[in-house]
């Protein structure tokens, strides 16, 4: 896949707030849940999913903090196919927050 522009990688990051830019190469959320099973039971699901899509962000549990980060090493950059990942991290976080 191909990695994206700087013009398309910010345009991209204006729809997704929480979502800040490490460096060229990597995006970062933080997300915080009401306990630390949640959080937990929320990274199962990032798993299963990322497992699914083959591509994988990594993932710290920090107690009741969750951070994920994601980059597509393989085109050293970033793709259409993280941000479709990172949309639907987002997607499953409200789901577990309601
Ligand atoms: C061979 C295998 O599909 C690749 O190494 C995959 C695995 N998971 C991956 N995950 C992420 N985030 N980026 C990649 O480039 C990537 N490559």
């Amino acid at each position: 896949m191909e990695r994206l522009t700087e013009e398309g990688i910010i345009k991209e990051l204006e729809n997704l707030p929480g979502w800040k830019r490490l460096d060229e190469k990597w995006i970062e959320r933080k997300y915080r849940f009401k306990n630390f099973l949640a959080g937990v039971n929320f990274v199962d699901q990032i798993a299963e999913y990322a497992e699914g899509k083959k591509h994988h962000p990594f993932i710290s549990i920090d107690y009741k903090m969750v951070t994920l980060k994601i980059s597509s090493w393989q085109a050293k950059g970033l793709t259409d196919l993280d941000f479709e990942m990172v949309k639907h991290f987002d997607e499953l976080y409200e789901e577990a927050e309601k």
